[in-house]
């Protein structure tokens, strides 16, 4: 039996900028279910991200948000910013696409990830080492006391992305929200950084919102995919299906691209054999 982590339901976001109102994100509804990982697919600017952070309370001021984002129980649209604060430090943790903007690079990793975790706990120092090791470790990554005593610059982008995946994670969340993790990678990393949502999701059981343009890096990751165009969603399933049955002209086109790609890739393998 499926159990819902998080029921999005009705969600709309309006921005007022110089042009006046717009209507961002246009009355989306979703379930994330625990020990799933749910893909958001879309071009930029089709409102993925604003949907996310619209739900995680992380939007400014010239952003009004109505709908229903059910998290235990409790609606987390308009929720108090001091419950929505320690939930995101928590419950519901964040990967972003460039890690080097969520380090501070005056700070060694042990010092920045001990921080989350004196915020959030009240484990003493060896405990906090311990866990920060393991978590490492889980990552795959080698010799992690030395990586622990690393600054950010020092580290290359996909470990200091393996890092900050493991940052959302010291925690033990119900929810990760990656907003395009893979996007600033080269294509090797960037399958092992696919690899590394996996085991998160399989042996830990966290449940995943996985933003992403491209739908092969959604392919490879997400059970179940919701394909945002322009504010809204324009279908939603099993990646297979939609694939088989889009209803929708834009998701039709997402798919000839991929199958232009694939088919270019295949036939350039083919000649180098
Ligand atoms: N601060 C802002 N002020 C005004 N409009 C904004 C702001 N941030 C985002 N938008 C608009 O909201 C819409 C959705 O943006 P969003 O960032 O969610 O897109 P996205 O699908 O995540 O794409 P990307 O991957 O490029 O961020 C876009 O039309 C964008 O121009």
């Amino acid at each position: 039996m499926k159990t819902p982590v998080l029921k999005v339901e009705n969600l709309f976001v309006t921005v007022k900028d110089q042009s006046g109102l717009n209507q961002v994100v246009k009355g989306i509804s979703f379930v994330l279910n625990k020990g799933e990982c749910l893909g958001i697919l879309g071009e930029s600017g089709s409102g993925k991200s604003i949907t996310m952070k619209a739900i995680i309370g992380i939007l400014d001021s010239s952003f009004s948000v109505s709908g229903e984002a059910i998290y235990n129980g409790k609606n987390l649209i308009g929720a108090p910013q001091k419950y929505l604060r320690k939930l995101r430090g928590q419950k519901i943790t964040l990967v972003m696409q460039h890690p080097m903007a969520c380090f501070d690079p005056l700070f060694s990793i042990e010092k920045q990830m001990k921080e989350t975790l004196r915020t959030h706990t009240s484990m003493a120092d060896d405990e906090m080492e311990k866990k920060l090791l393991d978590i490492l470790n889980f990552m795959c990554i080698r010799q992690p006391d030395e990586v622990l005593k690393k600054y950010p610059h020092q580290l290359s982008g996909g470990m200091l992305q393996r890092v900050m995946i493991g940052l959302a994670l010291v925690m033990d969340p119900d929810i990760i929200i990656a907003d395009e993790p893979t996007t600033a990678i080269d294509a090797i990393t960037q399958y092992e950084i696919i690899q590394e949502f996996l085991r998160i999701k399989n042996q830990r059981g966290k449940s995943i919102v996985f933003i992403s343009h491209d739908i092969g890096v959604i392919s490879a990751v997400a059970d179940k995919v919701l394909v945002m165009n322009q504010g809204c969603v324009v279908d939603q399933g099993k990646l297979d299906e939609i694939i088989k049955n889009a209803s929708d002209p834009y998701t039709r086109q997402l798919i000839r691209t991929r199958n232009k790609i694939t088919q270019k890739y295949e036939e350039s393998v083919k000649r180098s054999i």
